[in-house]
């Protein structure tokens, strides 16, 4: 509304100037114009004890510009603060929705996608926005001009406005080619990001491989795209641009014609309209300009739109602020789950029923593809099967439950992740303000108490990602990390596959210490997690192949074959 108010007075006092300019050339030749509008400024300029003499008028003039000058300092700072309230608030209203959403829904999701829209889709509606605001600035200091200009003369202005009204008509073409390039730019950036992304992650494998050229090669094509895209606008808004000087120009000779010709506008009045003309042109072009900017980033506003009404409609249903913690006393239950992900054939998993009774070492193995993650994922609560039910102890975790559950549990993926800063502060993710004693019990239990010997102990700064680690080093800070948080069930999932087999005993060591006070779930391709568990289940193709105790489980295998 300031904003409004801002561009409106701004305006206004365009129009105001453009009359005092009137009256004043009036002045000069000798003859006052005999007009309402007029009238009333000169009155007001009298009120305010100024003569509407040669002196008084370009006093005003002055006056009034910089007052004019003064409203649009205050509204351009206020447009570009608006600008980024808009975009950081929608922003943030899409992070919110992103992590309030259902799993299920986020994970087909690229990170790359999702940093691309967060980032340079938001920005380009910011632009936007600012386009928009620019827009109506410029149309209302035109609505002022033809204001003033219908004060003076008022027939002329008619045919002023229905040309100029053609010649906008005239460039919809150009404006529906805006909008097509903005989607052109949607995809362009998308994939620039993704190559990026892709490219930075493996510049290692490029080394070693020697393909760097074909990466530079591949970012060259993504850079090209998304250059093309923006120079095709560029070009764009050029023609628009000429193609509205040009009709302006031919537009201004002839009302200049007809006002001398036709239709006999006194000298002083059309000197005005000459220069109201003049200064109309450029802010209509300026209109048009804007207008196709604003045309240009919609696909980026419908992009972000509708990525939050998607991620809004994939809420997690039922979640609480103070979700309660879910108990775990005997068993997990599993009861003929079924999960099938959209655009696949074959279910991930079809009629599964296990048991993991808790306390126990619970190994899930098989081969890629067969559905372990998915097992785990239904576990976790995080996602909810098509069919079949997670039962805690007999009682079904559904509804603001699966929150509660999820908080007891602690959750490790072979791609840990370490937060730049100390091994103390990442530690504190799990239990913030853990005192010393569990925070060295916890690395003791984990098998990192390497962590005390470093010079700096726990105040070791790690880098981003945890530079600075090896592989087995973070991965049993993450497992201490994981256990200070005491969870109630412990999920490793391919944990140990990246780590040499002196790294991957160290951690089974640590885990099969918990048996009998945490209750740990294995999941991976290697018989050495199935040794140490107390239950093995073998899943083939999504469904449950062979269950019980290691020794019994690899006979059923080997018989099998
Ligand atoms: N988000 C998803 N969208 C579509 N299909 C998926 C998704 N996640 C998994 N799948 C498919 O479901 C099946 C089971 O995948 P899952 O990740 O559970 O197997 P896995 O046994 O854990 O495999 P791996 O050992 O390779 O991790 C696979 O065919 C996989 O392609």
């Amino acid at each position: 509304a300031g904003v409004l108010l801002l561009t409106i007075t701004a305006s206004a006092t365009e129009g105001v100037g453009i009359v005092l300019l009137v009256q004043l050339l009036s002045v000069i030749g000798g003859a006052l114009t005999d007009n309402v509008v007029v009238s009333s400024v000169v009155a007001v300029l009298a009120y305010l004890g100024i003569p509407a003499t040669a002196e008084g008028l370009l006093g005003a003039f002055v006056s009034l510009i910089a007052l004019q000058s003064v409203v649009g300092y205050a509204r351009d700072q206020s447009v570009a603060r608006l600008q980024f309230d808009f975009a950081d608030g929608l922003r943030q209203d899409c992070f919110e929705a992103l992590l309030s959403a259902e799993w299920r829904w986020i994970a087909p999701h690229r990170p790359a996608d999702l940093a691309n829209l967060m980032l340079v889709e938001m920005n380009r509606v910011g632009l936007g926005v600012q386009s928009g605001l620019a827009l109506l600035a410029a149309v209302a200091a035109a609505l002022a001009y033809l204001g003033a200009a219908l004060v003076i003369a008022s027939g002329l202005t008619l045919v002023v406005l229905v040309s100029s009204g053609v010649i906008l008509l005239a460039l919809a073409r150009v404006n529906r080619e805006a909008y097509a390039l903005g989607q052109l730019q949607v995809s362009a950036n998308r994939s620039l990001l993704q190559t990026l992304q892709d490219s930075i992650g493996s510049i290692k494998l490029a080394k070693v491989l020697g393909n760097e050229r074909r990466h530079l090669s591949r970012v060259k094509e993504a850079v090209a795209e998304v250059r093309d895209a923006q120079l095709s606008f560029a070009r764009n808004s050029s023609l628009s641009r000429a193609l509205f000087q040009v009709c302006g120009a031919a537009l201004l000779a002839l009302y200049v014609y007809l006002g001398l010709k036709v239709l006999a506008v006194p000298l002083p009045e059309l000197l005005t309209l000459v220069i109201v003309f003049a200064r109309l042109m450029p802010l209509l072009m300026n209109a048009q300009q804007q207008g196709s900017r604003c045309i240009n980033m919609l696909p980026a506003f419908a992009e972000v739109s509708d990525f939050l009404a998607a991620s809004r409609a994939a809420r997690q249903a039922d979640v609480t602020s103070e979700p309660r913690p879910v108990q775990l006393a005997q068993a997990i239950e599993l009861l003929d789950v079924t999960l099938a992900y959209p655009g696949r054939d074959r279910p991930a998993l079809e009629a599964v029923s296990v048991t993991i009774e808790a306390g126990k070492i619970t190994a899930i193995m098989g081969p890629s593809g067969a559905g372990k993650s998915s097992l785990a994922d239904i576990i976790i609560g995080l996602i909810t099967p098509d069919a079949g039910q997670l039962l805690v102890d007999g009682k079904p975790v559904s509804g603001a439950d699966r929150q509660g559950w999820m908080r007891t549990i602690a959750y490790m993926p072979q791609e840990i992740f370490l937060f730049p800063g100390t091994i103390r502060e990442n530690l504190f993710w799990a239990r913030p303000g853990a005192d010393e004693a569990s925070l060295v019990l916890a690395l003791r239990q984990a098998s990192a108490d390497f962590v005390l010997d470093l010079p700096e102990g726990l105040d070791t700064q790690i880098g981003q990602a945890g530079a600075g680690l090896s592989g087995g080093e973070r991965q049993r800070i993450a497992l201490a990390r994981a256990l200070l948080q005491q969870p109630v069930l412990l999920i490793l999932d391919e944990a140990t596959s990246a780590l040499d087999a002196a790294n991957s005993a160290r951690i089974l060591e640590a885990v099969a210490a918990l048996r009998g006070s945490t209750t740990v779930v294995l999941i991976g391709h290697t018989p050495a997690a199935a040794v140490i568990a107390d239950q093995v289940l073998v899943m083939l193709e999504g469904r449950l192949a062979a269950a019980g105790p290691w020794a019994q489980v690899s006979d059923q295998l080997a018989q099998t074959g």
